[in-house]
């Protein structure tokens, strides 16, 4: 087969607020996906390569302005795409991303108060290509009431400059992700991640089970 027939690997992200358990899923869906002997990257945001993991230091320990904040996710993104996703979907692997744009929706938009309008330059700004905006295929977001992933968090987490923030941040944050959710129903599925694990993972199986 040359290169070319290769078919476009899929581009799959996972969201919810902090302490949703979504750490906890994506490991048990990347395992469960390679078993089924899917070829996939599995990475994050900010991050995901050597640049934007230094970004990513910078983001979640030192203090800046909105703004700084919200380039520096676009700055890691623009570096993820090039350098890390559009080469592992163009060899037709699998890309599984904890957090994504959505997440700039939900946190620098819903939570900090960013201008949408803005949101929305910087996304074309990094993801548009040719044939569109670069988005995932597919995103769950793993969603939970707040007293629920408070009370996870404080199981003996050392906290970054996110998940530091009040109550009243992380409910913008919910609030946002499911509005998304809303406006892109084709692509986002809310997931109910206030259940047992091995209920959440059937679900997951369900969603993949006819994916090749
Ligand atoms: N469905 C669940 N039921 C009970 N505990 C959970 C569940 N999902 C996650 N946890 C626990 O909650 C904590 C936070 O989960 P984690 O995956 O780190 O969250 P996140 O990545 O969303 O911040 C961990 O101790 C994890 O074992
Ligand atoms: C990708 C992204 C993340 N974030 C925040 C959300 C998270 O609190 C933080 C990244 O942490 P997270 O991915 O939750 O890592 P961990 O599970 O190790 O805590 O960055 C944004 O504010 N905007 C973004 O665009």
């Amino acid at each position: 087969m040359t290169s070319a027939s290769v078919a476009r690997g899929r581009f799959i992200s996972v969201e919810g607020i902090d302490g949703a358990g979504k750490s906890t899923h994506l490991a048990w869906l990347a395992a469960w996906l390679l078993k089924k002997g899917i070829a996939l990257q599995q990475s994050r945001e900010p991050g995901g390569t050597s640049l934007g993991e230094k970004l990513r230091a910078l983001l979640l320990n030192e203090s800046m302005s909105l703004e700084t904040e919200a380039l520096l996710m676009f700055a890691s993104r623009a570096q993820h795409l090039t350098e890390v996703i559009e080469p592992a979907l163009a060899r037709g692997e699998w890309v599984l991303c904890d957090r994504f744009s959505d997440a700039t929706f939900a946190y620098q938009c819903g939570g900090r108060g960013l201008d949408q309008t803005k949101f929305a330059q910087l996304e074309t700004w990094v993801q548009a290509r040719e044939a569109g905006l670069i988005e995932p295929d597919l995103t769950l977001i793993f969603d939970v009431p707040l007293e629920v992933s408070q009370a996870r968090m404080a199981n003996g987490r050392v906290l970054d400059r996110f998940e530091r923030e009040q109550h009243d941040f992380h409910a913008r944050v919910r609030a946002a992700y499911l509005e998304r959710a809303q406006q892109n129903p084709q692509r986002i599925r809310v997931i109910d991640a206030n259940r047992p694990l091995e209920v959440i993972q059937a679900e997951l199986a369900e969603i993949f089970a006819d994916y090749e």
